[in-house]
């Protein structure tokens, strides 16, 4: 589950968010966000079946989106373009690759904008948001990951900020999510630095009320966004 803002140019000034609902489903992981701007809620599925054990090898499942709602896939997986046209089919809106995995990022992006998706381009906290910059103005989303990939309950790793910070001020109107860590205690800090789409897995899973969770990432979000167009 994820919850966070998404679209409404300059990084989230414009609309309200809208409240998210559930509905459909992609195989592999999925995760809600609490919609900005495009007045619907979206996802973010996840994908990775990693299996070092196998020599580094990639294990592909099939894979739907069903759902009517706006469909992001993160794929933190080795050699992303061999995906894209997969993605598409499943019906994926989004399709956001690691840097990290890209032997030549120019390409990707045009392979995925060709299959009719929006561009996310993810940097694991090693990668300087130097090294995303060339690509800021093709894409749709910059992820700067607040942990190490790998699994959800690591603890937010704050000094990723300066990056989101960085990126805000370089590039006002991007959308820049923010994944690792998040939920009511690290929130503030990643909306006051400028992330605009949150993935939050465990503080909303692991909540009694994961609703109140939701839309307290939401509203802060929103809050910080509104304060960022009034100061421009
Ligand atoms: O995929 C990853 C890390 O690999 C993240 O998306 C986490 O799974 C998010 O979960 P929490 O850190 O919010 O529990």
């Amino acid at each position: 589950m994820a919850a966070g803002l998404r679209r409404g140019g300059g990084g989230g000034c414009g609309r309200a968010p809208a409240v998210p609902r559930g509905g459909g489903a992609c195989a592999g992981r999925r995760r809600w966000r609490p919609g900005a701007g495009s007045g619907r809620p979206c996802s973010t599925a996840t994908w990775r079946r990693w299996a070092p054990s196998a020599g580094g090898c990639w294990s592909a499942a099939p894979i739907t989106c069903t759902s009517t709602s706006w469909t992001d896939m993160h794929m933190m997986v080795a050699r992303p373009e061999q995906w894209v046209q997969p993605m598409a089919v499943a019906g994926a809106n989004q399709y956001t690759f690691h840097l990290e995995a890209a032997d030549n990022p120019g390409a990707l992006i045009k392979d995925i904008r060709e299959n009719g998706m929006k561009v996310g381009l993810a940097i694991k906290p090693g990668t300087s948001v130097e090294q995303l910059a060339p690509w800021a103005n093709q894409i749709d989303m910059a992820l700067v990951m607040t942990v190490e990939p790998g699994f959800g309950g690591q603890k937010f790793m704050e000094d990723m900020m300066p990056k989101v910070q960085w990126l805000r001020t370089q590039f006002p109107s991007l959308d820049i999510e923010v994944d690792g860590g998040v939920g009511p205690d690290t929130i503030h800090k990643c909306a006051e630095a400028g992330a605009n789409m949150i993935v939050s897995g465990s503080a909303i899973m692991r909540s009694a009320d994961p609703r109140s969770v939701i839309n307290l990432l939401r509203n802060v979000c929103s809050e910080a966004a509104q304060k960022r167009c009034l100061d421009r």
